[in-house]
């Protein structure tokens, strides 16, 4: 029986890490859980799994079900977010908030020894140097939930990584892969939403129209592969079925295939190094899937990814103000605010304004987090 902590319990990640929960209940333990504001799941989700803690993003909110559930210790906030991270029943402690919140708790949990569950990618781009010295100096495992990372990740068992010639993260293109760059000028919020493979939150799924998704997922592979970016390349494929590649020196590449299903790595990452039966995952049929495409990146077409590979390889806090830029300038999208284009414009300003920490401890990558969120906002105003 392997316990359980769930950080962003009512998000997309969230809702299927507990589809997972559910149908193993002699395998896996829910002993703590974080939600947002969706207090009406977070209930729901207490009912069924009886966690010992649940923490809330809002303090009325936590304070409503205490009052509602006394057998159950609530909290909030920043602090609750490290009590879901450290609490001591949890085993492994699966990250699935989104944005750079995730980073604070997730060094937290390292420091506890917990085994880490990474769906969180914004930790790793704001912090990677951070999250990566301190997983390593504690001997904790950093487990990709990350479809490419994880498909990665298999790509790699058993090999030698020094004969890694280098990586091909797969992209789907997003929801307007088809588009030219002039067409993307007036495209609305809801078309944005539309991902042709995949069902995920808001923020990802505009991430992954803009390419800045790809950009942040080529960021956490240098990280979790300790690999140089010339060693990281990206590949359009439409289908979703190859969710990456590794080529070794001897001219061989091993991917990972399936069916898009985020329970397949979800799953993997909580039995590593074993696996388990998921009866309900759709069976991939080579035969009926018929072709599978492949074609070049654009980088004039796709800008996001362009700056990512820019602000990776510049290192230091480039990603943190590439990360946080990105965080505001899609809340502002997503609100109707800007322009679909304004995202990577509002990145690029951000990134241009800011001087560059070499080596930026936790102190000075919050801060630079902060400060960027401040400037992108003050150019929003
Ligand atoms: N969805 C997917 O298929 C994939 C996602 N990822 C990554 O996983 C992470 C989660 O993505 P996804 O599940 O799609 O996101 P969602 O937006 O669906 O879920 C985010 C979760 O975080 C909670 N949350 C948001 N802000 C805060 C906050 N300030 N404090 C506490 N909790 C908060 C939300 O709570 P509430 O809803 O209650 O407000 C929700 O539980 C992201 O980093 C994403 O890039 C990676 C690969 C695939
Ligand atoms: C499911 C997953 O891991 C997402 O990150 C997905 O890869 C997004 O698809 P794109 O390839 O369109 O960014
Ligand atoms: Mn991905």
């Amino acid at each position: 029986m392997k316990k359980i902590s769930l950080m962003g319990a009512t998000g997309s990640i969230g809702i299927q890490t507990l589809d997972i929960l559910r149908s193993n209940p002699e395998s896996f333990n829910l002993v703590a859980f974080s939600a947002g504001r969706n207090i009406g799941l977070a209930r729901k989700i207490i009912e069924e799994f009886k966690p010992a803690f649940v923490s809330m993003q809002e303090k009325e909110d936590a304070e409503k079900l205490r009052s509602e559930y006394p057998g159950i210790t609530f909290s909030y906030g920043e602090e609750g977010l490290s009590g879901t991270a450290t609490h001591e029943q949890a085993e492994i402690v699966l990250n699935a908030v989104v944005g750079s919140v995730g980073l604070k708790p997730t060094l937290e949990a390292i420091k506890c020894g917990k085994t880490i569950a990474l769906a969180n990618k914004e930790t790793l781009v704001t912090a990677g140097h951070l999250v990566m010295s301190a997983a390593k100096m504690k001997g904790v495992s950093l487990l990709p939930v990350d479809s490419e990372h994880s498909a990665i990740f298999q790509c790699l068992q058993g090999e030698n990584d020094k004969n890694i010639e280098r990586l091909i993260i797969t992209a789907s293109g997003g929801s307007f892969r088809d588009r030219t760059r002039e067409e993307l000028a007036d495209v609305a919020v809801e078309d944005a939403l539309n991902h042709p493979n995949w069902s995920m939150g808001a923020k990802i799924t505009i991430d992954s129209a803009t390419m800045m998704n790809k950009g942040l997922e080529v960021i956490e592979a240098h990280w979790l592969f300790s690999l140089p970016y010339e060693k990281i390349s990206v590949l359009l494929h439409r289908e979703s079925i190859i969710h990456s590649m590794v080529e070794f020196h001897d001219s061989s590449i091993i991917a990972q295939l399936g069916s898009p299903d985020m329970r397949v790595p979800i799953q993997y990452a909580l039995t590593y190094p074993d696996r388990m039966p998921l009866e309900s995952a759709k069976r991939l049929n080579l035969a009926e899937a018929g072709k599978l495409h492949f074609q070049e990146m654009d980088f004039e077409r796709f800008r996001c990814l362009q700056l990512a590979y820019e602000a990776g390889r510049e290192g230091g806090s480039a990603p943190t103000v590439l990360n946080a830029a990105n965080e505001i300038a899609v809340a502002a999208f997503l609100d109707g605010r800007i322009r679909f284009l304004e995202i990577d414009d509002l990145v690029e300003r951000a990134l241009e304004t800011h001087s560059l920490i070499k080596e930026p401890d936790l102190e000075a990558i919050l801060e630079t987090d902060k400060r960027t969120r401040q400037y992108v906002q003050s150019l929003l105003a």
